[in-house]
């Protein structure tokens, strides 16, 4: 087994207004292999964002460990892992520079982990591949390379967001609800631009979301968290045989809302 990423016992606290010791990751072990697409299901506050800050290093463990490929990163700072994982969040505002370009983002994109400043001339080399990649999403954005992203819809925000996490191809692409901002005609067509990316860059993922079927249908694994913990962890062919109305069902044990 290739493995990419694996946390060890990942535990994460923070002392509420009483002082009292929160529990948000909870003694939690999880291994991903590489080209593992999988999706990760859970009521509000089960822990799903901090599991992803706590890969990128945006919140350190309290205690417990996380190796990317072989190599322990626990006490990695952000920018350091920067260089291996990209995030797409779900505010479309997150991903980009407001005041740049489409063009002057891509070229940023393109340094990820590394000194980030613009060169005219680079910008001027790199434009026609810029303009192709933007074809390749069918949205038009090939011709907007000179708008300022503040300017785009959320659609295109997020495709273009999309397209800058994975320009570099990223050991690991978190993706946390990068659909839930759109309407829900956007928000099928980014799923599958998502899903082609992935596929064509044989990318591992990591995917939140709170559209059960979108957790069903893409991926080739399926976990749910619940109170800092892994609750249920299907492969694929387990996956295969689940349903939506098998999920309504565990949702509504476990009474947590699915967020739906
Ligand atoms: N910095 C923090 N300080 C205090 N509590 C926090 C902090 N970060 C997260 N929490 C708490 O930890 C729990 C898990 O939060 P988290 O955002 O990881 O959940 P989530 O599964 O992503 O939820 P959602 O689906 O609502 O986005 C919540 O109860 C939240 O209030």
């Amino acid at each position: 087994m290739d493995t990419l990423l694996k946390l060890h016992q990942a535990t994460k606290t923070i002392p509420n207004e009483s002082d009292l010791d929160n529990t948000i990751l909870d003694h939690l072990d999880l291994t991903i292999r590489k080209g593992d697409f999988v999706t990760v299901l859970g009521g509000n506050g089960a822990g799903k964002s901090t599991l992803f800050n706590s890969i990128t290093g945006t919140s350190l463990l309290t205690s417990g460990t996380v190796t990317l490929s072989g190599q322990e990163v626990t006490n990695w700072q952000e920018e350091k892992r920067a260089k291996y994982i990209s995030r797409v969040f779900q505010d479309p505002k997150m991903g980009t520079a407001p005041r740049m370009t489409v063009a002057e983002n891509l070229l940023l994109a393109l340094k990820r982990g590394k000194k980030r400043y613009i060169l005219p001339r680079k910008l001027k080399e790199q434009r026609t591949r810029f303009e192709k990649i933007c074809e390749s999403i069918g949205n038009g954005l090939e011709k907007h390379l000179d708008t300022p992203t503040g300017h785009l819809s959320g659609g295109q925000r997020q495709s273009l967001s999309l397209l800058m996490a994975t320009l570099t191809q990223p050991d690991l692409l978190l993706l946390d609800e990068h659909t839930a901002a759109l309407d829900p005609k956007t928000s099928k067509k980014l799923m599958a631009l998502t899903d082609q990316v992935i596929e064509e860059n044989q990318l591992t993922c990591l995917m939140i979301t709170h559209r059960m079927e979108d957790a069903l249908v893409y991926g080739n694994r399926l976990i749910v968290m619940e109170n800092g913990k892994i609750k249920l962890d299907l492969n694929k062919e387990e996956k295969a045989k689940l349903t939506l109305e098998d999920l309504f069902v565990l949702f509504e044990e476990e009474q947590v809302s699915p967020g739906i």
